[in-house]
């Protein structure tokens, strides 16, 4: 494909007169009502990044001293007032104190940040409740997900994702632009009625984890009663030994590796069901199936339970020669060697060991290691599921593991494999997302991030609600923002057996696989 499209950002950003009034390099002011721990931690980072605060209280004298000194702190009244963008850091029973304050904040966007004490099934979200109490308010809900304490540490990979919605889609994108000037990633979740799952979230412990948990299990009773038959039953049965002395042990021990293993191929087999997907539909912005999406969703729980179970396998098998009676069984090895004339190859009286002692001893001990290394690679590969951590789920719902996938392709493969892969590919048909000249983010001055853009317009089922983020990878690679930005393919003319093999003869030049490779490079479908 020609260079110059490769150089091009699909998504100019734009700088003109749409910055909002509240941008830090505008110097737009930012409200927050409320002086808990939320509103301080916020505050802090809010004027970290460069934006002017101004805080709302009931008393601010009291307040005063808990805030940084920039940061103005006035009456409820005032800070309204000189805001046009207000954080309300309050918890919802206390929403109704404001309500004296609706002529001032008419017009103005309110993010609701509050979360609930319980998992709200039915019923009014928070946010809808703060937008009923202001009808001519425009509401964002977001922020929630984040901890006051994240706020005030920075975002860490774990928990980057700010989750937002809203009926106004440019109050949102506004949102979204300070969301990204401090540090996170905004997700659009579309309107107002997603609050309710938005809220949910921090409340959900472990989600996704009933599946994985309950596979397990079953691979676990399956592998359990078949090396049962196989190492007790079978013996007992054909030779009368009794190996029934195995069972609480050595057969857990050798159940745990083969659940890991079979957690752990599936954790990269729907990866290749998804790289095989995206090529037959010759693009990458469409949903996956349902099962797809939620085999996906469910890759780092998965990897997870596998990695418990090699590490307890690695203990099991580190206490294995502790016992008793492995030692019991050693010295009646022994005794029963010596008994049978064994001590008599010995040269020398047993001062060292004979060349037949020295093999069995070498033959022993490489047997030993060998569990060990052949371990190797599987630890490597379900350490890499660790960095997926996120403390909060990945949007779930519709398209969620398409999302999270895309995001995961685009940011894992390393730039130079991305161009290899894509000049073996027929050139794409590169067009802007419809409505993405009008989107404008406040933000930091500074040079403008690369947008990915969303999903294709082609999408009808809203995955095309995703929001635009920058492409970090592209940036941190040289300064090439803005290349190898693909979003939309047309369905590729080549059949896809042409296509696989052509990009596993790139995978093969470039060593995917190979020891030296960057871990989990190589185990990502291709991006296109
Ligand atoms: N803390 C956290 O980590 C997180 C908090 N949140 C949400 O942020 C919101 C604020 O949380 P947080 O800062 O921890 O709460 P705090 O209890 O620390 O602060 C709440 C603030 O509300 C005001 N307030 C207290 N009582 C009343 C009242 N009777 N009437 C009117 N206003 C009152 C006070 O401000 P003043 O006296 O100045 O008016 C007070 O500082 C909550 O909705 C919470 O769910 C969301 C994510 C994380
Ligand atoms: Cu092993």
């Amino acid at each position: 494909m020609p260079e110059s499209d490769m150089a091009r950002p699909l998504l100019e950003r734009d700088h003109g007169g749409s910055v909002g009034p509240w941008g830090p390099s505008s110097g737009g002011t930012v409200g927050i009502l409320g002086t808990g721990d939320f509103a301080r931690s916020l505050a802090t980072c809010l004027l970290c990044s460069g934006f002017k605060v101004v805080v709302g209280s009931r008393n601010p004298k009291r307040n005063a001293g808990i805030f940084p000194a920039e940061a103005e702190l006035m009456s409820q009244e005032e800070a309204v007032k000189r805001a046009e963008l207000l954080f309300v850091a309050l918890y919802k029973e206390h929403y109704c104190t404001l309500r004296s304050l609706a002529g001032p904040l008419a017009h103005k966007i309110l993010i609701d940040v509050s979360n609930n004490q319980e998992v709200n099934t039915k019923g009014e979200s928070n946010a809808e409740y703060l937008a009923s109490l202001f009808p001519h308010s425009t509401v964002v809900k977001g922020f929630n997900v984040v901890s006051a304490w994240a706020l005030q540490s920075g975002p860490k990979d774990g928990n980057k994702q700010v989750l937002l919605c809203s009926n106004c889609p440019e109050a949102r994108s506004h949102v979204a632009g300070i969301a990204r000037s401090l540090g996170f990633t905004p997700v659009d979740m579309g309107s107002l009625s997603s609050a309710r799952e938005i809220e949910n979230i921090p409340l959900r412990l472990l989600p996704f984890w009933k599946v994985p948990l309950v596979l397990a299990l079953g691979l676990f009773l399956f592998f359990y009663l078949y090396n049962f038959v196989r190492a007790v039953l079978h013996p007992y049965l054909i030779e009368n030994q009794n190996k029934f002395y195995k069972m609480p042990l050595e057969l857990l021990n050798i159940t745990l590796p083969c659940v890991s293993y079979v957690l752990l191929s599936l954790v990269y087999v729907p990866g290749v069901l998804a790289a095989f997907y995206q090529l037959r539909r010759g693009t990458k912005y469409r949903r996956f199936p349902h099962w797809l999406d939620q085999w996906l969703l469910h890759r780092k729980q998965i990897g997870l339970v596998s990695f418990f179970c090699a590490c307890l396998h690695a203990l099991y098998s580190l206490s294995l020669p502790m016992r008793r009676s492995a030692r019991y069984l050693l010295i009646s090895d022994a005794v029963k060697q010596v008994g049978e004339g064994g001590s008599g190859r010995r040269v020398g009286g047993g001062a060292g060991l004979a060349h037949g002692d020295l093999r069995i001893v070498w033959h022993h001990g490489a047997r030993a290691a060998l569990p060990i290394g052949r371990h190797l690679p599987a630890l490597r590969l379900q350490l890499t599921q660790l960095e997926r951590i996120h403390l909060h789920p990945v949007p779930a719902g519709p398209g969620g593991a398409a999302r999270q996938h895309a995001a995961h392709t685009r940011l894992r493969m390393e730039p130079g494999l991305r161009r290899k892969v894509l000049q073996v590919l027929p050139a794409p048909h590169l067009h802007p997302h419809p409505g993405g000249a009008q989107r404008h983010y406040p933000g930091p001055s500074g040079p403008a991030p690369a947008l990915r853009p969303p999903q294709a317009d082609a999408d009808p089922q809203g995955l095309g609600e995703e929001e635009l983020r920058p492409d970090h990878d592209a940036q941190s690679h040289g300064g090439s923002a803005g290349k190898f930005q693909h979003p939309v393919r047309r369905r590729c003319p080549l059949p896809l057996w042409v296509q696989l093999s052509r990009i596993y003869c790139v995978y093969l030049s470039q060593g995917m696989g190979g020891p030296t490779h960057k871990p989990t490079g190589g185990l990502l479908p291709p991006v296109l």
